[in-house]
Formats: C-alpha cells, sequence, structure tokens
C-alpha cells in the first residue's frame, strides 16, 4: 500500500514547504483541483525540482463528453504526471475513447475512475444515483475495468467488493483516510489504516490529518510505519 499526500493548501507556498517538509518519504502527492487551478504546469514543476523521485497524482476528475475527455487526457500525457483520475459516471464510451487515445503512448499515467465520493452517505448518494454506494461502486469499477482503465477511486469500504468482481490487480485508490481517528470533515466515509489494509487497498490518499498537522513529517512517518 502506498501513501499519497494531497497538496490542499491555500498558496504555492504552503504546498511547496509542506513538500519540502516530507521530501525524504517514499510518497505520491497529489495535486487537486485548486492547486492546478492556481499554479498550473509550473507547480507540477517546482515539485520535481523538490525532488525528482515524487510520482504525482493529476486529481482533475475528468467529466465530460467522450471527445473532450479523450482530448484532456491527451493533454495531461504532456504533463508528465504519473496518475489522473476520470469520473466512472461519464460513462463506458467516455471511458474507452480516453483509453483508446492513450494507446499509442508508451508510458502512459495510471487511469483510475472515481466512483462513489467519500463525501457522500447513503442518503444523499441515493438522491443523485438512485442506488446504493455498493452496489453502484460496484457497477461503476465494472463499466472502468471493462474500459481499460488501471483501477478505481472509491472510499475503503467498498475497496474489497470491487477487487473480488473485477480483479485483485485493479487498483483501488481510498481519500477519506483518518490514520488515527482524526477529525472526519466533510468526509462521511472515513477509515483508517488497519481498515483500508484489511480491503486490500493499494494506495490511500491523505490530506488535512497530514498537512494541519503541527508536525507534518511526524505524521507521514507513523502512517509509513504502520502501513
Ligand atoms: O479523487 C480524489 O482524490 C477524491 C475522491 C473522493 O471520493 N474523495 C476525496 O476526498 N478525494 C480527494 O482526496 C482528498 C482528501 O483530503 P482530506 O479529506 O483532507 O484527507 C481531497 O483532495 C479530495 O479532493
Amino acid at each position: 500500500m502506498q501513501l499519497c499526500v494531497a497538496l490542499d493548501l491555500p498558496t504555492k507556498e504552503e504546498n511547496l514547504d509542506l513538500v519540502h517538509k516530507i521530501k525524504e518519504y517514499d510518497i505520491w502527492l497529489k495535486v487537486g483541483l485548486r492547486s492546478y487551478i492556481r499554479d498550473g504546469e509550473e507547480f507540477l514543476r517546482d515539485i520535481k525540482k523538490i525532488n525528482p523521485d515524487f510520482k504525482i497524482f493529476l486529481d482533475l476528475k475528468l467529466y465530460d463528453i467522450p471527445n473532450t475527455m479523450a482530448d484532456a487526457a491527451e493533454s495531461i500525457m504532456g504533463l508528465g504526471v504519473d496518475m489522473f483520475n476520470v469520473h466512472a459516471s461519464a460513462g463506458k464510451r467516455a471511458m474507452q475513447e480516453v483509453m483508446d487515445r492513450l494507446k499509442k503512448y508508451e508510458n502512459r499515467p495510471i487511469v483510475l475512475a472515481v466512483t462513489a465520493l467519500t463525501s457522500f452517505n447513503e442518503d444523499e448518494f441515493a438522491k443523485v444515483y438512485e442506488a446504493s454506494i455498493a452496489q453502484k461502486a460496484d457497477q461503476f469499477a465494472k463499466d472502468a475495468y471493462e474500459s481499460g482503465l488501471d483501477g478505481v477511486v472509491c472510499s475503503a469500504y467498498e475497496s474489497a467488493s470491487i477487487k473480488n468482481i473485477t480483479n485483485k490487480d485493479f487498483m483501488t485508490l481510498t481519500p477519506g483516510i483518518r490514520p488515527f481517528g482524526e477529525d472526519a470533515g466533510d468526509q462521511q466515509r472515513v477509515a483508517d489504516v488497519a481498515y483500508a489494509k484489511s480491503a486490500y487497498v493499494d494506495f490511500i490518499v491523505v490530506g488535512r490529518p497530514i498537512y494541519k498537522s503541527d508536525d507534518p513529517a511526524l505524521v507521514v512517518e507513523k502512517i509509513l510505519q504502520s502501513l
């Protein structure tokens, strides 16, 4: 299991300060909407300058018509990131078109599909998708698997079932991790590291419990020890 740290701080300087503090560790870094919209490609280069070995997950959650998603995926290829994500609810045709467009590249990034956002509880989710989280997450994962993606974003609670109905090598990346029982914030389906491990999760994503701590490096170290 790998740790992916979310760089969701309010400014580029604060994000880079965090990256400096945790530069010694074998971890992934996640660049999300706010950071990428504000700081763009230069921010990705700044991260690599601090440690070229950092792997970067560009979390832009693409959701559009198939051709537009494939165009965006192809532009992401040029950024040199190691992983990006799309929304499974964009449909199989869109996911297939993304993968088809990336076929010609030798070293394409890992492509994941978001199933059920970890901020949803059952009631909120049913209002949008008219199904239970478990049922729909399985369905979205099957669609992503059949479309040739590498894995999905889900909560730790859906991971084992998704592996079971697809393949054990089909990756799961789970945000909403509260390693040592920290505040859930806006997350609904939170789990700790032990649970994620028991659910065969490949990547845990941790943001606030690390960057809001007084000693982010110590939290990273404790998480890595518990993996
Ligand atoms: O795709 C994601 O990374 C993602 C999907 C999801 O279902 N839930 C979710 O929280 N995320 C992201 O994971 C991070 C979680 O951050 P914390 O709740 O602060 O640990 C945020 O950057 C979210 O944008």
